[in-house]
């Protein structure tokens, strides 16, 4: 890395960008300043950007191996005890709760109305704030290469994300999405998207409390721009906007912990094509255990069991939401779905989103599972070029048996050539995971409310699902 990038080239533009960041982040203890003219990159000896990308894709990802070999201890902590020894210099600035606080009440961290600032936060002079027009193809385009290239927390680039145009407008444009929540950084130069942050809007019930709030996603910053303090400026300035409307709550998840979780889950993954993960390395041969014993113990059977299982249309929507407003009740952390939600978050679209449903002979819905499709492409395999994942959203088994209904779902989905199959311990997923042999990834995933205080809750009690897990991180740990 030394030898391909001339000395304290990135300490040089760190410290531009650090200074410059500080400047606006006054209540991270220092007061804010006027914006002073910087000097990033024309006046430094060469643009990092353009000098990497000068560089063969071979070159490229001999650094990021190497970056990613000696990135181990930074970034934001992954466990509890990490947690306790590091100082949350963004977060302990934020309306949550402190990583050791007792939570006993519920209710907002700040009540009064904040003051909203007019003008965005400012960016050093190099880059320019951008809300993205995703109903423009180019720029839809434009995410779609960011998150795929830069979307991934741990990378020694044997995989990539493989987002599409029609999952992010799923993921991002649902019923009263706004495009001023699309946040977006660019180089002024170039006009090349380097961050990005999202949110949509939800209203989820916290125990019994219904609040109207969003849920922020895709909290993304180029490679060659990370740990410069970058993801603090994101949040803020989605923060002003989200404040704009009136809205002072949020619901995000994380692998990261930070103060303070509300609920903590963990990622469990079923083979369905052993021979393909064992090949990518996706996963491993324990001890004992051959690839014939592998292929042998995930076998599952040729047909399926459920009499009436089919793919959810139109005409069940409204039954659909009822089921799920019945089953959501039992939880302490979950969505309050629409009709709009329930057509937009769940009615089938090709390679995007499946449902199914279970119709008994009094043609009555009785059942659902619904699941998302998560491809991603392997770089550099001689033999396969990609992984397709199916992640489940919701079940709900009112009369089918949990596990014949899952093994069905498991067997469709072998069927049409997904990979492998991964659901979140969360809902009453833990009844299955076990028998249907799906095993347990190493990686947890924290959900957190902003501005809202309320007791820790147990997995089994959290319904809210994301859309988008960082898979790649996820699986390979497993
Ligand atoms: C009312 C409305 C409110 C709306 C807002 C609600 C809050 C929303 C919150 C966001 C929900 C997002 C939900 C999702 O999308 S989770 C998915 C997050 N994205 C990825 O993992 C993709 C790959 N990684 C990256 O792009 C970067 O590493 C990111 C952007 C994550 C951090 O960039 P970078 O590595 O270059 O770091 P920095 O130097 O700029 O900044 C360091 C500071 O940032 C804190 N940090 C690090 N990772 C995360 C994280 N995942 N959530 C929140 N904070 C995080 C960190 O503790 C430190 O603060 P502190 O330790 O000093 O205090």
């Amino acid at each position: 890395v030394a030898a391909l990038i001339p000395e304290n080239t990135f300490m040089a533009e760190q410290k531009n960008l650090e200074k410059s960041l500080e400047e606006d982040r006054g209540d991270e203890g220092k007061k804010t300043k006027k914006h002073k003219g910087q000097t990033w990159a024309k006046e430094g000896p060469l643009d990092p950007f353009e000098m990497l990308d000068s560089l063969s894709e071979e070159k490229q990802q001999e650094i990021q191996k190497a970056l990613h070999l000696f990135s181990f201890g930074h970034g934001p902590p992954k466990n509890l005890q990490e947690a306790r020894r590091h100082t949350y210099r963004f977060w302990d600035t934020q309306p949550v709760p402190k990583i050791d606080e007792k939570v006993t009440s519920h209710g907002p961290v700040e009540s009064e109305r904040p003051s909203v600032r007019e003008e965005p936060f400012s960016l050093p002079q190099e880059f320019i704030w951008d809300t993205l027009n995703l109903d423009n193809q180019e720029q839809l385009r434009e995410l779609c290469d960011l998150l795929n290239e830069n979307y991934t927390e741990e990378d020694d680039n044997t995989f990539r994300l493989h987002y599409s145009p029609q999952f992010l407008l799923w993921a991002l444009c649902p019923p009263g999405w706004q495009s001023q929540w699309h946040c977006g950084v660019r180089v002024k130069s170039s006009q090349k998207l380097v961050g990005f942050i999202s949110a949509i809007p939800a209203t989820i019930e916290v125990l019994d409390t219904e609040l109207k709030m969003v849920e922020v996603n895709f909290l993304c910053v180029h490679k060659k721009l990370r740990s410069k303090r970058v993801a603090p400026v994101l949040i803020r300035e989605l923060t002003r906007r989200v404040h704009q409307q009136g809205i002072s709550q949020a619901i995000y998840s994380t692998s990261a912990v930070l103060p303070k979780p509300v609920a903590s889950c963990r990622y469990w993954h079923r083979s369905l094509n052993p021979r393909k993960l064992i090949e990518l390395n996706f996963s491993s041969l324990t001890r004992n255990m051959t690839l014939q014993r592998a292929i042998k113990l995930n076998r599952l059977p040729e047909t399926t069991k459920t009499t009436g299982l089919r793919p959810m249309t139109v005409q069940d929507m409204p039954v659909v939401q009822a089921l799920l407003r019945e089953h959501l009740k039992a939880f302490h952390l979950s969505p309050s779905l629409t009709l709009e939600d329930v057509e937009h978050w769940l009615l089938p679209q090709d390679g995007v989103i499946d449902t199914y449903v279970v119709e008994s002979m009094a043609k009555t819905i009785t059942d659902m599972v619904s699941f998302y499709t998560l491809p991603s492409s392997a770089l550099n395999h001689p033999v396969h070029k990609g992984l397709k994942a199916a992640c489940v959203l919701y079940c709900i088994s009112k009369s089918t048996p949990l596990l014949q209904l899952m093994e069905d779902i498991l067997i469709i989905c072998k069927a049409r050539r997904f990979d492998v199959f991964s659901a979140l311990d969360v809902m009453d997923n833990k009844a299955f995971l076990e028998p249907l042999k799906f095993r347990m990834g190493d990686v947890h995933k924290q959900y957190y409310l902003y501005n809202w205080r309320c007791p820790e809750m147990a997995s089994d009690k959290v319904i809210k699902q994301s859309v988008v897990y960082i898979y790649i991180y996820i699986i390979k740990k497993n």
